[in-house]
């Protein structure tokens, strides 16, 4: 994920937003305002990552505070095509369709393309990604990294100025990772990275560090990661689940 600096826009602000369930607190008062091209969340399991990124893409909606995306509220779901993508960790949970090409196809009909035109746009996309032979393949066919790729493949054609990305490199073998990194590194959009793993986010131009639904550190990677990988070997040599049941 190298940084590539600031995309210069509203970007995604959040103004005092919290999330609650049966008055638990889950995330509490982020104020924030995201408008580098890569940005990086770190945090441990439970923090918060994947309810702020639900929260960004309008998934659930904040009990108190607000959340902006370009201006817009992450809930109105035709502003959103246009703003932003989510791949998420479980490509199961993206693909529908039984063959690449309907599935890549269903985006741009749901943004308004005729059939004709999707159909050329993923043609042209395949063609582009030397996966020309894709187009008529299983979906169940391929496999988990083959999976994750296609889920990517199908936001890119959406052309999104923003896209979250939930643990992107979580199950999938080093090369794949590596190839993936490179595709995410030569992409004009703006990228949120959730992660546990500091590695995934060291090229960011920020990173914020969550911590029990707070802001625990804020600022450029080779500021805030060496805090948090050290926080999180203290906590390792601890115990590491005496705080799971929190
Ligand atoms: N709908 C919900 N109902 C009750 N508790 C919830 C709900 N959503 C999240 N939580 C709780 O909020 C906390 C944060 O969860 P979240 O999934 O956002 O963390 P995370 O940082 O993404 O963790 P992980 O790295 O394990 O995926 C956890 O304690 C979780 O149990």
């Amino acid at each position: 994920m190298a940084g590539t600096g600031t995309i210069t826009e509203q970007g995604i602000t959040l103004s005092g937003a919290s999330y609650a369930v049966a008055g638990r607190p889950i995330l509490s008062g982020l104020t924030l305002s995201l408008t580098e091209a890569r940005i990086g969340i770190v945090g441990r399991n439970g923090s918060g990552k994947t309810t702020l990124l639900r929260l960004m893409a309008g998934l659930v909606a904040p009990t108190e505070g607000a959340v902006r995306i370009e201006g817009a509220d992450p809930a109105d779901r035709k502003a959103m095509l246009r703003h932003l993508g989510i791949l998420f960790q479980n490509p199961d949970h993206m693909i529908l369709f039984p063959t690449v090409g309907e599935e890549l196809a269903f985006g741009l009909r749901q943004m308004g393309e005729s059939a004709e035109r999707a159909a050329a746009a993923v043609d042209a996309l395949l063609a582009a990604e030397g996966r020309a032979h894709w187009a008529k393949a299983a979906t169940a066919t391929l496999s988990q990294g083959q999976r994750h790729y296609l889920c990517l493949l199908s936001v890119l054609l959406m052309r999104p100025r923003t896209i979250l990305l939930d643990e992107p490199f979580a199950g999938l073998d080093l090369p794949t990772q590596a190839r993936l990194a490179r595709r995410f590194a030569t992409l004009p959009q703006r990228l949120v990275t959730i992660s546990h793993d500091p590695a995934a986010v060291a090229t960011a131009d920020r990173v914020i560090w969550l911590d029990a639904g707070r802001v625990r550190a804020d600022g450029p990677p080779a500021d805030v990661l060496p805090a948090f990988t050290a926080e999180m070997a203290r906590i390792g040599e601890a115990d590491a689940d005496a705080d799971l049941a929190g």
